[in-house]
């Protein structure tokens, strides 16, 4: 047995790149065992993943706690948004899931959007104006260029909810996940009903949408489960709303996530809906509301700059003229999704850092053009900003974002906040507090605040210059071939 104080909950975060278990105690926090393994996204023209891989990628990451995930008294998994799983009559996939930063489905995004009253429309019924990373799109996509697997499909799910239900035998997801599909109506918190007839998607595929605090079920009967019967089984969520959970976030507060991708969100109590579809509209995982913006392109495009240029990752300098939109995989904001890297004012005195630090700043710089449209008007803007994801650790990162925000900016010392929010949720439903005042109590986003510095409003105004400047050869793309990610 373990030496924790309380019960003991286990956190997932099934994420596009790797699965991160955490086992916690329910008392006081503290995590008592950890798991991470990795899953692999095809290169090419998509970013699809096998389900199937994430399922093993839980079994390792809990393989890895030991003994201590099986003591665990309650479970939630949070997950990466929008993919799009189809499972046949077996429950096994019909194909690979569609993951949300696959674009194939831009054109049928901006039909979708034409053909039903158009992007304020959109976003008065479903809080969002669908881009490629919605589910709806990718479903229409699928319609279209592989109809077979659509007439195979007898059950449609987000990533979170395959994993659950593998768990408990039971189609379920949560509103906060169900928000980015593009087929659950914020105005009504409902499936809309006159979006699925418009795709030919029927709603008894899809999962019921359990209530937040409500139990998703228990952990059913199976010798290869890695969890004992029984276990309770929370709603789960999608992993921004899971990372808004595991920080205790207040309305006010923004949030800055760098990952595969960067996000930038606050909790509100009053329900968005951009017709620009900067931000979309999401639900939080507790009853109130989650606007957030997101790119395709950060930790994983910044690497990349770094491996081209032969550097390390912390290797910037300061300086310089050169701007570097680094869009390798297409662009969601701005939305760009047929777009790729671009690179102007290179002269004979750039350095590789500098390259590289205009990686940075062009990355940072589409999260922060929309910082002040996820906050509420009456948002203290001089709240840190709390800054989370793997890319939170790189100093470059927080450099990055402290000098072009203005900001303070706060960097939590607990690493994995969706699985935390995902465990706090758990935990919530053992003692019946709101997760996020479990990780209030458990203190998950104490850590060191970089003082602010003088914004560099220049870069920023650089950036924006050669975007606007640059806008039809970033619209058209760069040509027929492929993109490839290595
Ligand atoms: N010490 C570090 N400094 C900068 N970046 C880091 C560091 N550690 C990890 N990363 C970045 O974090 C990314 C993974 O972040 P994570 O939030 O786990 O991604 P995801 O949730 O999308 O799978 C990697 O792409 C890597 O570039
Ligand atoms: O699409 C979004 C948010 O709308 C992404 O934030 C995904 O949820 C993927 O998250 P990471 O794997 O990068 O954490």
């Amino acid at each position: 047995m373990s030496a924790a104080e309380g019960p003991l909950v286990v956190g997932v975060d099934t994420s596009t790149q790797s699965t991160k278990a955490l086992v916690v105690d329910a008392a006081t926090g503290q995590v008592v065992a950890s798991g991470q393994a990795p899953h692999t996204v095809s290169s090419g023209a998509g970013r699809e993943s096998d389900p199937r891989q994430w399922w093993d990628a839980l079994c390792e990451a809990l393989r890895q706690c030991g003994d201590a995930a099986h003591e665990a008294a309650a479970v939630s998994i949070g997950g990466q948004q929008h993919g799009l799983v189809t499972l046949d009559e077996r429950g096994e996939p019909v194909r690979p899931a569609l993951l949300w930063n696959d674009v194939r489905s831009a054109p049928q995004a901006g039909r979708l959007v034409a053909e039903l009253g158009g992007p304020k429309a959109w976003a008065e019924r479903t809080g969002s104006v669908p881009g490629a990373s919605f589910t709806v799109t990718k479903w229409a996509w699928l319609a279209e260029n592989e109809p077979e697997a659509v007439r195979a499909a007898r059950a449609v799910r987000l990533p979170h909810d395959y994993l659950t239900e593998r768990l408990t035998g039971q189609g379920t997801t949560d509103r906060g996940d169900a928000s980015g599909t593009g087929w659950w109506s914020s105005a009504t918190e409902a499936y809309d009903e006159e979006t699925l007839a418009h795709v030919g998607l029927d709603a008894a595929l899809l999962p019921r949408v359990v209530r937040p605090g409500e139990v998703a079920g228990t952990v059913r009967d199976g010798h290869d489960l890695p969890f004992s019967r029984g276990t309770l089984v929370a709603p789960g969520t999608g992993d921004n709303a899971a990372a808004a959970l595991g920080l205790g976030l207040r309305p006010g507060t923004p949030v800055l996530s760098l990952g595969t991708s960067g996000t930038v969100y606050a909790v509100s109590r009053h329900r968005p809906a951009d017709p620009t579809g900067t931000v979309a509209g999401f639900a939080d995982a507790h009853g109130d509301w989650l606007p957030l913006a997101c790119t395709l392109n950060c930790t994983l495009a910044v690497d990349r700059v770094a491996a081209l240029l032969g550097l390390d990752r912390e290797a910037v300098d300061p300086g310089g003229s050169v701007t570097l939109l680094p869009y390798l995989d297409g662009e969601r904001t701005p939305n760009l999704p047929h777009a790729s890297g671009l690179l102007h004012g290179l002269h004979h005195d750039t350095t590789a850092g500098q390259l590289l630090q205009a990686a940075y700043d062009g990355a940072v710089h589409a999260l922060l053009g929309a910082l002040d449209l996820v906050l509420d008007e009456d948002a203290d803007r001089s709240t840190p900003l709390l800054l989370i994801g793997g890319g939170a650790r790189g100093r470059a990162w927080q450099e990055t974002v402290r000098r072009l925000s203005g900001r303070p900016v706060q960097i939590p010392e607990a690493r994995e906040l969706v699985a935390l929010g995902a465990a706090a949720q758990a935990a919530g439903l053992l003692t019946g507090e709101d997760p996020a005042a479990v990780a209030r109590r458990w203190n998950t986003a104490a850590g060191p605040v970089l003082d602010a510095v003088e914004r560099d409003g220049a870069t920023l105004e650089r950036i924006t210059g050669v975007l606007s400047d640059a806008a039809p050869l970033l619209e058209r793309g760069a040509g027929a071939e492929p993109r490839t990610r290595d």
